[in-house]
């Protein structure tokens, strides 16, 4: 057996862009790389468990013991329903990641489809983009981020009404999907895990103008997605979910259009689902979206919160460092100090081998 070799690389994502909550999401140019290399076993030494390095965001918080982490739990995930029950010996993974941690740049679902074509790769299971699409949804249930991560550009997507087993198929417990394995790495766990349902997620890739690009304005404090969703309302008023869907039917064509039109889009990117609500966990977030407008700063198109938060999308043509400097300057009044990028719509996740 000879030296496999090969690299994961994952787009950041900025899911709802508004109006489009738990529908859309917009690949961006940060990225997770992994740089995978599994050695032959060497008869004189013993079989290494898989080793974990890691450089770039969330460096000092992420676990490095393959049985915890998230992108290596989920490929052992991928696995186990494909009958491997462990990972190969000698399997060494470095990870780079430029995706900061729960900021609402979808760090979680670049590290799930990163875990979804390791498991693909290790295991050699040449496995269909949908049915990847099926195993990253047993793991993020909202389909946003996983769906723009894993084919790029900006995505809208449905998740399938599915048969009453099916249904029950998906709603299995996280803790169940990717169970805490037990410390020791040489253990065999056993090929019954919880087999996604076929065709659970479905897509369209949307035209997205060239001239739009995305100003990333990220507070310097996490925020969890588990977190954000919990403010959120049960139900919502017909006038609230009026609001939402007649902006986002416009908001999907409009940012194709050349030239992409201020007025049209920046109402288009209003929300009262998600953003409203939110307000409470990010200081700012209303002044900033309110304040920050195409009559104030020429170029600007739109102005959102950033999947759950807490980071701020601002889409724009020019005028991307007055954009963000103003948005810092709201922001420290609330006492928070934000870092910014100027990102641009990426491709979706690729797999190059050596
Ligand atoms: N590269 C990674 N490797 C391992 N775990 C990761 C990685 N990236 C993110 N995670 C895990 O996901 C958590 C963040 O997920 P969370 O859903 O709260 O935020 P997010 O995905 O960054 O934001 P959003 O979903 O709003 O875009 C981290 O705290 C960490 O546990
Ligand atoms: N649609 C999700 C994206 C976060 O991952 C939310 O806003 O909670």
């Amino acid at each position: 057996m000879a030296t496999r070799s090969f690299t994961i690389r994952v787009p950041a994502t900025s899911a709802n862009i508004g109006p489009g909550f738990d529908v859309v999401g917009l690949s961006l140019s940060l990225h997770l790389t992994l740089t995978v290399t599994i050695t032959p076993p060497n008869l004189s030494s013993p079989a290494l468990p898989p080793a974990i390095t890691y450089s770039g965001e969330g460096a000092d918080e992420v676990p490095l013991d393959a049985y915890k982490n998230l992108t290596t739990r989920v490929a052992l995930y991928v696995l186990r329903c494909n009958g491997i029950a462990k990972f190969p010996s000698n399997l060494t993974i470095h990870a780079d990641n430029e995706i900061p941690f729960g900021r609402g740049l979808g760090s979680s679902g670049a590290a799930v489809i990163a875990g979804v074509l390791l498991g693909n790769e290790l295991g050699e299971l040449n496995l269909p983009l949908t049915r990847m699409l099926d195993f990253a949804l047993m793991v993020e249930r909202h389909p946003d981020n996983v769906t723009a991560a894993l084919v790029g550009g900006f995505v809208g997507s449905y998740l399938r009404e599915l048969d009453k087993a099916a249904t029950e198929a998906a709603s299995v417990p996280l803790s169940e999907v990717l169970p805490e394995y037990p410390p020791d790495a040489g253990e065999d766990w056993g090929l019954d895990p919880p087999q996604p349902p076929l065709g659970i997620g479905h897509y369209v890739r949307f035209g997205w103008s060239k001239s739009i690009k995305a100003v990333a304005i990220i507070p310097r404090f996490e925020l969890s997605t588990a977190k954000a969703r919990e403010v959120l309302p049960t139900e919502y008023t017909r006038k609230d979910l009026v609001f939402n869907l007649q902006r986002l039917a416009v908001l999907t064509t409009a940012l194709a259009q050349e030239p992409p039109d201020p007025e049209l889009i920046y109402e288009a990117m209003k929300d009262r689902v998600h953003q409203p609500y939110r307000k409470s966990l990010i200081p700012g977030l209303p002044e900033v979206t309110s304040n920050i407008t195409p009559c104030s700063h020429p170029g600007l198109l739109g102005i959102c919160l950033s999947g759950a938060g807490p980071t701020i999308l601002a889409l724009a043509t020019e005028g991307f460092e007055a954009i963000a400097e103003d948005a810092r300057l709201i922001f420290r009044e609330k006492g928070i100090e934000v870092d910014w990028k100027l990102l641009e719509v990426a491709g979706g996740c690729e797999v190059i081998r050596k």
